[in-house]
């Protein structure tokens, strides 16, 4: 059964990348297994993108170490897949039951959707090879036992869960005969947060000198990663680019705007009045993510656009959800034509929802490497895009802090536009329940501290801002917060705090 994927115009990637032109899988013949070919032509990939070309025909073996930078959108997950799997078919396939290929990502709907390309790639081959996942929010033991008793070739996995698992002796066992490492968003795996869980991985995986293959792919790679690769890549190491680095690291093709307003207040209406004006500007098949900064913050604008835009089929997707909940909403915002979805950076970077023609950020991105992946979820695969952001005017040092993006002031003057979408705004708000208000206000407080010497913000002056976002959203007063979670946020004694406990808080 072919497993067809949602294809993209390749010969559109090639117009930036000089020097290549494309080249079809087809002549690919003495490299890649005539089952892996059939698999690629079920999926409806006949022409290699430029970052698959390169891993394919510039890697001196394709078991060779690399480290692989490429916009978003080009087709990095079969550029390291393909010769992963390739590798085992010429030869160094595990033994049964145990795992030759590891793909480590950052987000559990990432893991589904590099299983289910990988699915597609393999389902020609004569032998069959299973595609495990491993990922947090799903029980433990039954896919734990799943994973043990059957035959993961491939393990697509996320750090936590894998972490967990390898407690466990006989799951080490499985490792033994393991041929290639990748790491997807090799500087979100390997930055600050998820770094520890990595190397405590590589400790209990066979040691480096055992000489399984290491590849980092990411469309961002900051001269800081260099330093880290060194735990999965053997020095000397082949590091491939298919970006200029003269070029800006987003797409082209992507139009990229900023929109600022004067007070925190106006955000709300300035993504209404913004929305309205992309819908008004291209109503066919209106795609659209709206990415917030934390995952309370965007449920708190999902339940208010549902109410202010009812004419929209609207989606909300972050980790405040149940792994059911985020796994229906990924599918069903793959598959729809239109529609708007809230987001938080569950889906910033890798995943590919098809036709997405809009991006818009609502408050910063944590840095510029997250803007350029959220930007990166429209014009993928040679279509078209825009991105937008929202800022108000203590967040508008972001596009001038960086200048390579080429963000633009937006052509329509939506500050005098506003006013008029205030009156549905404060009607949305009022059906919103006073809870999703609250955790969305302390939400905002913890995220925004961590801003405040960019943001020009003391702490009385961040609690002020806050205290405006809330009225914003209708509340009579700032909601209060646990004393506990103003001592975290090291806000204690900021005056504008209403300390107490907020009944059914499930906090
Ligand atoms: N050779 C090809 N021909 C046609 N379509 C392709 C080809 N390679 C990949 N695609 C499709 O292009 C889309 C983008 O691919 P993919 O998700 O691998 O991009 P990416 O570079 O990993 O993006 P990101 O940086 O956002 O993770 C997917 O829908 C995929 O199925």
């Amino acid at each position: 059964m072919p497993i067809k994927q949602d294809t993209i115009e390749v010969a559109a990637l090639y117009d930036s990348t000089s020097g290549l032109k494309p080249v079809p899988f087809s002549s690919m013949a003495d490299t890649l297994d005539q089952g892996l070919l059939a698999g690629l032509n079920g999926m409806g990939f006949e022409f290699m993108t430029p970052v698959q070309q390169k891993v394919l025909m510039e890697l001196p073996s394709l078991s060779t170490d690399c480290l692989v930078q490429a916009k978003t959108g080009t087709g990095k997950t079969a550029a390291f897949l393909l010769p992963a799997i390739q590798n085992l078919l010429s030869g160094y396939q595990p033994p049964k039951g145990k795992v030759g290929i590891l793909v480590i990502c950052p987000v559990r709907e990432l893991a589904l959707q590099i299983a289910k390309e990988c699915e597609g790639i393999v389902a020609y081959l004569p032998r069959k090879i299973e595609c495990h996942t491993a990922f947090g929010g799903t029980a433990r033991a039954s896919s734990l036992s799943k994973f043990l008793n059957g035959n993961p070739t491939i393990l697509i996995a996320t750090p936590g869960r894998l972490d967990d698992i390898l407690g466990e002796e006989a799951v080490r066992e499985k490792f033994t005969h393991i041929r290639t490492l990748v790491l997807d968003e090799a500087d979100r795996m390997l930055d600050a947060g998820f770094a520890p869980a990595i190397h405590k991985i590589l400790r209990r995986l066979p040691p480096k000198s055992d000489g399984w293959q290491g590849m980092c792919f990411s469309a961002t790679l900051p001269e800081s990663v260099n330093d880290v690769v060194k735990c999965v890549l053997f020095p000397g190491y082949v590091s491939l680019s298919t970006i200029d680095p003269k070029e800006a690291p987003t797409v082209e093709r992507v139009p990229q705007f900023c929109v600022t307003v004067p007070s925190v207040t106006q955000t709300f209406a300035a993504l209404l009045a913004l929305i309205d004006a992309e819908y008004e500007q291209d109503p066919q098949d209106f795609k659209a993510i709206v990415f917030g900064t934390t995952a309370n913050g965007v449920g708190l604008l999902y339940d208010m656009f549902k109410q202010a835009l009812p004419q929209f089929k609207i989606f909300q997707l972050h980790s405040r959800m149940n792994q059911n909940s985020r796994t229906r909403t990924t599918d069903a915002f793959k598959a729809a034509s239109t529609g708007i979805l809230f987001a938080s950076d569950v889906v910033g970077r890798g995943m590919d929802f098809p036709n997405v023609g809009l991006v818009i950020q609502l408050g910063l991105p944590s840095n510029s490497e997250q803007y350029i992946h959220r930007v990166g979820r429209t014009a993928r695969a040679g279509r078209d895009g825009r991105a937008v952001m929202i800022l108000f005017s203590n967040e508008g040092f972001f596009p001038k802090t960086n200048p390579s993006l080429p963000i633009q002031p937006y052509p329509v003057d939506i500050v005098s536009k506003m006013p008029s979408y205030q009156p549905t705004v404060d009607k949305a708000f009022s059906h919103v329940d006073e809870e999703a208000k609250a955790k969305a206000y302390q939400a905002y407080l913890g995220y925004n501290k961590t801003f405040m010497k960019k943001l020009r913000l003391s702490s009385a002056e961040l609690v002020r801002i806050a205290n405006e976002y809330a009225i914003a959203m209708g509340c009579p007063e700032p909601p209060l917060i646990e004393k506990r979670i103003v001592g975290k946020m090291g806000l204690k004694g900021v005056p504008g705090l209403r300390i107490g406990s907020r009944k059914g808080n499930g906090d």
